[in-house]
C-alpha cells in the first residue's frame, strides 16, 4: 500500500527525528526512516538542537518525499522534559527499574509543557485525512492535546519500550492522568502480546475501563479504542545485502585481520542501563573462568555509543563499564591477546552489518528491552553458509520471534557464560538450522510488514 493508494498523508511524530545528516544510534529513528522512505510524508519532532533561550523555533526541510518539521528545545525543557521526566522517570519505570525512578514532581510539568508545544506547532500542519502516527513514551499526552485543538484525523500511538505490570505503573504518582491520555488515540500499539496484556490489565485494574474483547478497550469515559501487538522489525533483505557487500569494506577487513584467526563475539548497544552491559561484561569474565579450554580463542568487541550522557545514571554506568573492561582485560589478557575491546563510538549501519557478519557470537543480553533491533540485524547479516550464533536475553521483545537463539537470563552469569561456550562449540549443521528458522521469520516479518500491519489497523480503527 503506497501513500498515494492509501489516500491520506502519513505524519510521523517522534521525539527523536533522523534529520538528514545526523547519525545517532537508536532503533526508533532507524525504523521510522525506513517507513517514511517507503510512504513519504511528514516527520515532526525535536530537532535535536538546544536553543539557549526558548523552545519552539520551527525548522523545515525536504529530502526526497519526506518533509521534516522539527522544533528546538530550550536548555530547561531539554533538561526537564527529555533528560528529566522522559528519561529519569518514565524510562526506568517502563524498564521495570522502580529503584531508578525520579519521583520528583517538577519535571512532569515540563513534560506536559513540551507536549503542549508539540501540539501547538503540529496542529496547523495537519490535514483532515492525515494518518498521524505518534511514537513512544515522550509523547503519551499528545493526542489529547491535539484533540483539544480540534484535530480530527486518525491518531495512532506506538510504544517502543516495554509495558510493565500495572502494579509497577501505579508507583508513578502521575500514572492516572498520564495513562488516561492514551484513550485519546484510536489505536495503541505495543511490541509484544505480553506488553498488550499488561496494558489491558492496567486499564481494568487502575484505569476504571473495560476490555470488551482482546484488543478492544472501553475507557472510563466510555470511549472505545483499539490496542494491538505489532513487533517492530528491520529491512531484512537490505541488511543481508549490506552485510554481503560490507565484507569488502576497509574497516571490516581491518577488524578481520586484527583478530588473527580468533573468533569474534560482538555486542552493539547504546550505553544504557537497560542493556545489561555490566552483567554482560561479568558474564564474559565468568566464561573465561569457567571454560579455560576456550581461552584465547575468542575476542569480544563491545560497541557502546554514549547515550543520554547528561543523565547522572548514564554517566555512572559509563564509569562502571570502563572499570569493568579494564578489570576483565587486566585479569585475563596475554601479551598477544586482549579478551575484550570496548568502543564508545557510533558506527554507520553498513559498517555494523559487516562486523555482525564476521562474528561467531552475537551477544544481546538486555535486562529489559522493548524489541532490540540489533538482535534482528545480527541474524539478517549472517553468512548463510557459515552463520554465527545469537545469544539473546529472554527479556528482550525480540526473544518472542527469535526463539531459536540461545535464550538466556541476563542476570544468570553462569548461564550466559555457558551459552557463549555452547555458541563456540556449536556444530555447523545446528548453526545453519537455527539461523535458517530465524531468518525465515525475519524475511516474513520485516519492517515493511510492521508498518503495513500497523497502518492498516489504524486506518480501520
Ligand atoms: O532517542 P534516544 O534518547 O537517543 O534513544 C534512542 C531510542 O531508544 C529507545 O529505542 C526503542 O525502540 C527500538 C525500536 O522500536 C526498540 O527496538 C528498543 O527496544 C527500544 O529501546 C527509545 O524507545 C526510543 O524512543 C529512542 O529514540
Ligand atoms: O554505533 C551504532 C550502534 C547502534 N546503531 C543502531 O541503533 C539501533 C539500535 O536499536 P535497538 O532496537 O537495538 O535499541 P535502542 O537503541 O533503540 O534501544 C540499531 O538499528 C543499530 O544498528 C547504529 O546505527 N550505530
Amino acid at each position: 500500500m503506497s501513500g498515494r493508494e492509501r489516500g491520506g498523508r502519513l505524519v510521523v511524530v517522534s521525539n527523536r527525528v533522523a534529520v538528514p545528516g545526523e547519525s545517532r544510534a537508536g532503533g526508533l529513528a532507524v525504523a521510522l526512516q525506513a517507513t517514511l522512505e517507503e510512504f513519504g510524508g511528514l516527520w515532526f519532532g525535536w530537532s535535536g538542537r538546544i536553543d539557549p533561550l526558548r523552545s519552539g523555533r520551527l525548522r523545515e526541510q525536504q529530502a526526497g518525499d519526506i518533509r521534516y518539521a522539527t522544533i528546538d528545545l530550550s536548555r530547561r525543557d531539554h533538561a526537564d522534559y527529555y533528560n528529566g521526566f522522559a528519561n529519569r522517570s518514565l524510562w526506568p519505570l517502563l524498564h521495570f527499574r522502580m529503584d531508578l525512578v525520579d519521583y520528583s514532581r517538577e519535571t512532569y510539568a515540563a513534560y506536559r509543557r513540551v507536549n503542549a508545544l508539540f501540539a501547538e506547532k503540529l496542529a496547523p500542519l495537519l490535514r483532515e485525512d492525515d494518518l498521524v502516527w505518534v511514537h513512544d513514551y515522550h509523547l503519551i499526552p499528545l493526542a489529547a492535546l491535539l484533540r483539544e485543538r480540534d484535530v480530527r484525523c486518525r491518531l495512532g500511538f506506538f510504544l517502543h519500550v516495554p509495558m510493565p505490570s500495572s502494579d509497577l505503573l501505579a508507583a508513578l504518582p502521575q500514572h492516572g492522568r498520564l495513562f488516561e491520555g492514551l484513550s485519546a488515540y484510536d489505536l495503541v500499539g505495543f511490541q509484544t502480546t505480553r506488553d498488550l496484556e499488561r496494558f489491558q490489565d492496567y486499564v481494568r485494574l487502575f484505569g476504571r475501563g473495560n476490555v470488551i474483547a482482546p484488543g478492544v478497550l472501553e475507557t472510563a469515559g466510555g470511549r472505545r479504542l483499539r490496542a494491538g501487538a505489532f513487533p517492530i522489525s528491520i529491512d531484512t533483505a537490505l541488511i543481508a545485502r549490506q552485510a554481503r557487500e560490507a565484507i569488502d569494506k576497509a574497516s571490516v577487513r581491518r577488524l578481520r585481520d586484527s583478530l588473527s584467526g580468533r573468533a569474534l563475539a560482538i555486542g552493539v548497544d547504546r550505553l544504557d542501563y537497560s542493556k545489561g552491559l555490566p552483567e554482560r561484561f561479568r558474564a564474559y569474565e565468568r566464561y573465561l573462568q569457567r571454560h579455560p579450554e576456550q581461552r584465547g580463542k575468542l575476542t569480544y568487541l563491545q560497541i557502546a555509543p554514549v547515550s543520554r550522557g547528561d543523565v547522572a545514571e548514564y554517566r555512572a554506568l559509563r564509569q562502571e563499564l570502563e572499570q569493568l573492561a579494564g578489570h576483565v582485560n587486566g585479569g585475563h589478557a596475554e601479551p598477544d591477546w586482549t579478551p575484550m575491546r570496548y568502543v564508545n563510538r557510533n558506527f554507520a549501519h553498513p559498517t555494523l552489518t559487516g562486523f555482525y557478519r564476521l562474528a561467531r557470537v552475537g551477544l544481546v543480553t538486555p535486562l529489559r528491552d522493548g524489541m532490540n533491533l540489533v538482535a534482528k540485524e545480527f541474524v539478517a547479516a549472517q553468512n548463510p553458509a557459515d552463520p554465527g550464533v545469537l545469544v539473546l536475553s529472554s527479556f528482550a521483545g525480540a526473544a518472542r520471534e527469535l526463539d531459536r537463539a540461545l535464550l538466556v537470563n541476563p542476570y544468570d552469569l553462569d548461564g550466559v557464560a555457558d551459552a557463549i561456550a555452547s555458541a563456540m562449540r556449536m556444530r555447523h549443521g545446528e548453526r545453519v538450522e537455527r539461523w535458517r528458522a530465524m531468518m525465515d521469520t525475519l524475511l516474513a516479518h520485516d519492517i515493511a510488514a510492521w508498518r503495513r500491519d500497523y497502518l492498516a489497523a489504524l486506518a480501520e480503527a
